[in-house]
């Protein structure tokens, strides 16, 4: 997951290959709770792992579930023994449901059925989302809920019900400002329908019916089959308890899906290979926003599928604009808005007033970010009507705000393939947690940029500080990163294991010897040949003075250019060296070139030795600091040298090396076209 302040996603091109996708939300959670409820142990296999479902688990283990592993793990199934429908008689615990809506309305409904001591809390946003029309249902039964902060809205206090005489009569619900009310007395109520049936009427429209559909489905897995008299009358039949399965497998996200089923609308294909293929859910899907497909298909897509797969493919281009009441896939719909973009006319999503109460007011966000990249764009109440920018020259560069919501954020990673050519800024790339933690890096394997992914060089003399610098620039930017001196470190070391003298009639011999290493940088910085960590190793002085001589041969410079070139990738790299600039990537977006006197670089080297507990002394460095500086400067194959275009930095004693980064990053900063005065 990119945890970064904001993810540059540069102009893409193309998009193609296949894409297996994280669980669906509304599955997970319910499958989560109606194993809890029931007897027995369910095993679940392909749960998702996100912020929604990790606070549905850490409640119920707060409620005293067995489950193990204790998270979701992946490749491994999920075992949790349930409570058998019933909680012990002091059962008490503070939840946090962070913004959860699959877990806050189904666990309040539950908790306070079974009855305890419960606060049901979460972040700012969940105070913000209502829950009043499920209190009043649960209410009506005898169930004890009192709002902490504002009526009508967490945070809840949960205590014991009494159910007298409230049971017999209808249990009346509003269903038109969030179906998981009536979704969540759908689950609770079996509990209570052992000896009478129990009947829920919905007041009103009821919204977002499809998930409905899953949460009956999904019933009916757990022995409980309700009947559903025209989407108004609902009845668990007396006698109803929940029993285990045995085993569930989860859907992949169908929600999620959408992502990808526009992006092959949108995107040609790269070399003749012109498809998305979407593994883990198929067009038998139970989750209502497959049908997002059909929504797409009206735009131009081309779906096909089968059990378990999608495959998508441009069709007609420009899109088509489309005139679409959305109320059954209110989640998905938001990306017909980014799809919008493209449409050849103004496309209107209808009956969306949900969308205001989610996440974030998502029809006033869609408004404003669409506005930003050059659409025009009309909301009202329930809908949003979007025409996109009239013109080419009409699209802007926008740093995306996504208002801490994971579907802004993906929705407008699609905007990326706009016509002008232009950058698209995500900010708080992280907010896709909630639903699909790796959405990123999973669009990273599909698409290709319109040139090749952004370098940015730091060169500089040993001891400069550019390794520091490199990696804390990569770090904030989320990009890849390249430590160049590393593979000639490993170079050196592999030779003098292997025997081979450092030596120029060698060269060749070791640059043979280079081709074959298997060496690996991982995400935590260790650096690994074969299956050894070598991290350590290459670290000494002499693995340094080592990486100086070989470095000097060209053969061996020769062997490890297209390896470092491959390291080239999506959504950037930072790549630190001696001549990143000048040979490995003369493009590079920006170039910087680090340095610093000799007596500041032996200083500072000095003092890293003293804090590892090593012993040094200063006058050795400085000499063999110079003595490296010397055969790095006067090599006859690409000798340490600033680039032409580099900007230097003199990251003498005084400068912290925060000061390096934050100019590297505003260096970065100038040369991006998002305005200052689109942030926040
Ligand atoms: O029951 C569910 O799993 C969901 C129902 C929908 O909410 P509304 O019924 O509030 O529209 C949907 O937006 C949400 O992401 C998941
Ligand atoms: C509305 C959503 O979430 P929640 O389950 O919190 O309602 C969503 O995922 O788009």
């Amino acid at each position: 997951m990119f945890t970064t302040a904001f993810l540059d996603l540069p102009h893409l091109a193309s998009a193609h290959g296949c894409v297996q996708l994280p669980g669906s939300k509304s599955i997970s959670n319910r499958v989560l709770l109606l194993a809890a409820l029931s007897h027995g142990t369910t095993v679940l296999h392909d749960l998702l792992d996100s912020d929604d479902t990790r606070v549905m688990l850490d409640a119920l283990h707060a409620l005293g579930c067995t489950i193990t592993p204790g998270q979701v793990t992946p490749g491994q199934p999920l075992h949790i023994t349930g409570l058998g429908g019933a909680l012990p008689a002091d059962a008490a615990a503070t939840l946090f449901l962070g913004n959860a809506g699959t877990a806050m309305r189904p666990l309040t409904a539950a908790l306070a059925v079974l009855g305890g001591q419960f606060e049901m809390t979460g972040i700012a946003r969940m105070y913000e989302r209502p829950i009043g029309d499920l209190v009043d249902a649960l209410r009506q039964l005898g169930c004890q809920i009192d709002y902490l902060g504002t009526p009508g809205y967490p945070p809840l206090k949960i205590g014991h019900p009494d159910f007298a005489a409230h049971l017999a009569a209808p249990i009346r619900v509003r269903g038109d400002v969030s179906s998981q009310f009536l979704t969540s007395l759908l689950m609770a109520l079996p509990l209570l329908a052992r000896t009478q049936a129990i009947t829920i009427d919905v007041q009103g429209e009821l919204i977002s019916k499809p998930y409905i559909h899953i949460t009956l489905e999904l019933l009916a897995r757990f022995g409980i089959r309700v009947e559903n008299h025209g989407w108004q009358r609902f009845v668990i039949p007396a006698g109803s308890h929940y029993q285990s399965p045995g085993a569930i497998h989860v859907e992949a996200d169908a929600s999620s899906a959408s992502y990808f089923i526009a992006l092959g609308a949108i995107a040609t294909g790269d070399n003749g290979q012109k498809s998305i293929k979407i593994e883990g859910v198929g067009l038998d899907s139970i989750q209502g926003d497959i049908r997002f497909a059909e929504a797409a298909q009206a735009m131009g897509a081309v779906v096909t599928g089968g059990p378990n797969w999608l495959q998508v493919q441009r069709g007609a281009w420009p899109l088509k604009a489309i005139d679409l009441d959305c109320n059954h896939i209110p989640d998905a719909a938001m990306t017909l808005a980014a799809m919008a973009l493209y449409a050849d006319g103004t496309t209107t999503l209808r009956n969306i007033a949900s969308w205001r109460v989610k996440e974030t007011d998502r029809i006033a966000a869609m408004a404003c970010e669409l506005r930003k990249l050059g659409a025009t764009v009309e909301e009202g109440a329930d809908f949003i009507r979007i025409t996109p920018p009239a013109s080419v020259q009409d699209w802007q560069a926008a740093s995306i705000h996504t208002y801490d919501d994971h579907r802004v954020a993906m929705c407008f990673s699609l905007a990326a393939f706009n016509p002008a050519g232009l950058p698209v800024r995500i900010e708080d790339p992280q907010c896709v947690a909630k639903t699909f933690p790796d959405y990123f890096e999973a669009l990273f394997t599909l698409v290709q940029p319109s040139v090749p992914a952004p370098v940015i060089c730091i060169d500089g003399p040993t001891a400069s500080g550019k390794g520091t610098v490199a990696s804390l620039v990569a770090q904030r930017l989320g990009f890849a990163l390249l430590d160049s001196g590393a593979l000639y470190r490993i170079a050196g070391l592999a030779a003098t294991r292997a025997g081979i003298p450092l030596e120029a009639a060698h060269a060749q011999q070791i640059a043979d010897l280079v081709a074959t290493l298997h060496i690996v940088f991982t995400p935590d910085q260790r650096v690994l040949l074969g299956a050894e960590d070598i991290s350590l190793a290459i670290r000494t002085e002499a693995a340094g003075m080592n990486a100086s001589r070989v470095s000097a041969f060209p053969a061996v410079r020769q062997a490890l250019l297209q390896l470092q070139r491959d390291f080239r990738r999506l959504p950037g790299l930072v790549a630190d060296g001696r001549d990143m600039g000048t040979v490995i990537f003369p493009d590079a977006a920006l170039k910087v070139y680090l340095s610093a006197s000799a007596q500041c670089r032996a200083e500072r080297r000095f003092k890293q030795l003293i804090d590892k507990g090593l012993s040094a002394n200063i006058a050795d460095l400085l000499a063999d600091l110079q003595a490296r500086d010397a055969r790095d400067m006067q090599r006859s194959a690409a000798p340490l040298k600033p680039a032409e275009d580099a900007l230097h930095w003199d990251n003498h004693a005084e400068r912290t090396i925060e000061q390096a980064v934050q100019q590297v990053l505003a260096w970065w900063e100038q040369r991006q076209p998002f305005a200052a005065a689109q942030r926040p």
